[in-house]
């Protein structure tokens, strides 16, 4: 088995900064975790890579291509497709070793877990490579300190999770930047009762929306699964609780015991 975190969520929701941190934080507790950028429009990360989409397609040449002639959001699942057909080129780069850790930092362009399938295809592909993979949705805090803002987060990720059919944890990002006041409702948010967010909301939209509001929030409710994993990059315990969580999710760990064990075992015969 192999263990794969899907990297997902809006446009600067901290996506790459949460892969270069659990890297880092995975070595310091002895554990190797390997990062694979799959932005092919990403300009900025810090992480070391074990692949980068780039190196087979980059968003500005294909919108430099005259005859493709895309926009930057076209461009960009016209990537996503090309790289799906030319799959082999990420398996010859992860290799097949047994027990790798693998995060993918995916893009931010909400349409990939909307409607279009490339990241669902993508998904069963590492899961037919072995891999045990959970997808890691990524919302920035900012988003709960305005319920219609989390409505719509929330909307985003169920929509991510129905779209991918993954084990599927949500994060709220850089907890680190809310005062200590907002940090002390957090708790509202973690596991947000979806009518009082619509109290919430309702108290600011247009009444003609009510119905519209009032259905989104019993299809929320439905679901019941939108709880959210704070993550505070400056605490070491809000680390270690969001590996635990996803480690949980994917089986990590389970089989290396079993493993350990049964090397424990042999050891015991000799
Ligand atoms: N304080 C703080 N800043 C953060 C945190 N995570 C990300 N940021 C900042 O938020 C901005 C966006 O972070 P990225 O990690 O690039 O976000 P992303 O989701 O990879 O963005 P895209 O790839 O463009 O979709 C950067 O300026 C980061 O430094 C965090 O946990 N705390
Ligand atoms: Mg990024």
């Amino acid at each position: 088995m192999r263990y794969g975190q899907l990297v997902i969520g809006p446009a600067g929701s901290g996506k790459s900064t949460y892969c270069h941190m659990i890297q880092q934080h995975c070595e310091t507790i002895h554990r190797t975790v390997y990062v694979v950028n799959m932005d092919p429009a990403a300009e900025h990360f810090d992480y070391p890579v074990i692949a980068d989409i780039r190196e087979l397609v980059q968003v500005t040449d294909v919108m430099e291509d005259e005859e493709l002639n895309f926009g930057p959001n076209g461009g960009l699942v016209f990537c996503m497709e090309f790289f799906l057909q030319n799959i082999e080129w990420l398996e010859e780069k992860l290799g097949d070793s047994e027990d790798d850790y693998i995060l993918f930092d995916c893009p931010g362009q909400i349409e990939l877990y909307t409607h279009i399938p490339a990241m669902r295809q993508f998904a069963d592909v590492l899961k037919s490579w072995n891999f045990n993979i959970c997808s890691v949705f990524l919302l920035d805090c900012h988003f709960i300190v305005d319920a219609t803002k989390m409505f719509s987060g929330i909307m985003t990720a169920l929509s991510s999770m129905i779209l991918l059919e993954l084990p599927h944890i949500n994060i709220l990002s850089k907890i680190d930047l809310l005062s200590s006041k907002a940090k002390k409702s957090l708790d509202k948010y973690l596991d947000p009762d979806p009518h009082d967010l619509l109290d919430e909301v309702s108290a600011h939209v247009d009444p003609k929306y009510q119905k519209l509001n009032k259905a989104i929030s019993s299809l929320i409710n439905d679901y019941s699964f939108v709880q959210f994993l704070p993550l505070d990059i400056s605490d070491e315990g809000s680390k270690d609780n969001v590996l635990l969580q996803i480690d949980m999710t994917i089986q990590y760990g389970e089989d290396l015991d079993v493993n350990t064990k049964a090397m424990d075992g042999a050891d015991d015969q000799d």
